[in-house]
C-alpha cells in the first residue's frame, strides 16, 4: 500500500514553504527523539560577537558526507558520518522530495532559554536557492518568519509539531528570515533536523 503525505502549502510572497504535519508516526518519532538524544554528538558551539565570546543558546551537531565541509556562523565544520537513524530519515524524505542531501545540521533545544536567533541559510555553500527539508522531535515550538523587505507583511508563525517535515526551496531564504524564539514557558525539549545539500568537494 502506497501511503501518502498530507502538506499544507503558505501562500507568502517570495517564498516556497510547506509543511507535512505527522511525516513520521507518532511511534517512529518517539523511537527517534530518544535515540537521536543519546546516540548524537551534541556540542556546545561558541560565537564572538562583539569581541566577546557566547555559548549558543541550543546544542548542535553535523553530519552527513564527510567530504562536504559546511563553514557556518565563520566556523568550519567537519561532517561525522551519517547513522542509521539519520540514513532513515533522510531516505524518508528523498521519497517525497525530488533532492538528495549531502548534510544535516542538528539542533537540540533543551529547554525554552534554547532558541535560534534571526537568520537566513544562505551560506555560499549551499547555492543560490538552497532546499532545506526540517524535521522537528519533542516539544512543539513556533517557527517565526518576517520578510526582510516587506514591512507591509506580517510575521509569520508556524507550529513546528512532533514528527512534522518542514519544506523551504526556491528563493525563502533571500527575502525571509526565520527563527525559533526564547520562551519563558515551562517546556519540554525539541531536536531539530535540518538537511541541506553542499555543494563544495
Ligand atoms: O529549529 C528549527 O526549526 C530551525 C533551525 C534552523 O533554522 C537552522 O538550523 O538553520
Ligand atoms: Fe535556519
Amino acid at each position: 500500500m502506497s501511503h501518502q503525505n498530507k502538506s499544507i502549502g503558505f501562500n507568502l510572497p517570495d517564498a516556497q514553504i510547506c509543511l507535512y504535519d505527522q511525516f513520521f508516526s507518532k511511534e517512529e518519532s518517539d523511537r527517534l527523539y530518544i535515540s537521536l538524544a543519546e546516540n548524537i554528538n551534541w556540542q556546545q558551539d561558541q560565537i564572538k560577537f562583539f569581541g566577546k565570546i557566547y555559548d549558543v543558546p541550543r546544542l548542535t551537531a553535523l553530519y552527513g558526507d564527510t567530504r562536504k565541509t559546511y563553514k557556518y556562523s565563520g566556523i568550519l565544520m567537519q561532517p561525522h558520518p551519517w547513522n542509521e537513524d539519520l540514513l532513515f530519515i533522510k531516505e524518508r524524505i528523498e521519497k517525497e522530495v525530488e533532492a538528495e542531501f549531502s548534510t544535516c545540521l542538528l539542533n537540540y533545544y533543551r529547554t525554552g532559554s534554547d532558541g535560534n536567533s534571526w537568520h537566513q541559510d544562505n551560506e555560499k555553500e549551499l547555492g543560490r536557492n538552497p532546499i532545506i527539508a526540517s524535521v522537528s522531535l519533542g516539544e512543539t515550538r513556533p517557527f517565526q518568519l518576517r520578510h526582510i523587505q516587506r514591512n507591509d507583511l506580517k510575521r509569520v508563525d508556524i507550529p513546528l509539531t512532533h514528527g512534522s517535515m518542514l519544506l523551504m526551496k526556491d528563493s525563502t531564504q533571500h527575502f525571509w528570515k526565520h527563527r525559533i524564539p526564547k520562551t519563558k514557558r515551562d517546556i519540554g525539549p525539541r531536536i531539530n533536523l535540518t538537511f541541506r545539500i553542499i555543494k563544495n568537494e
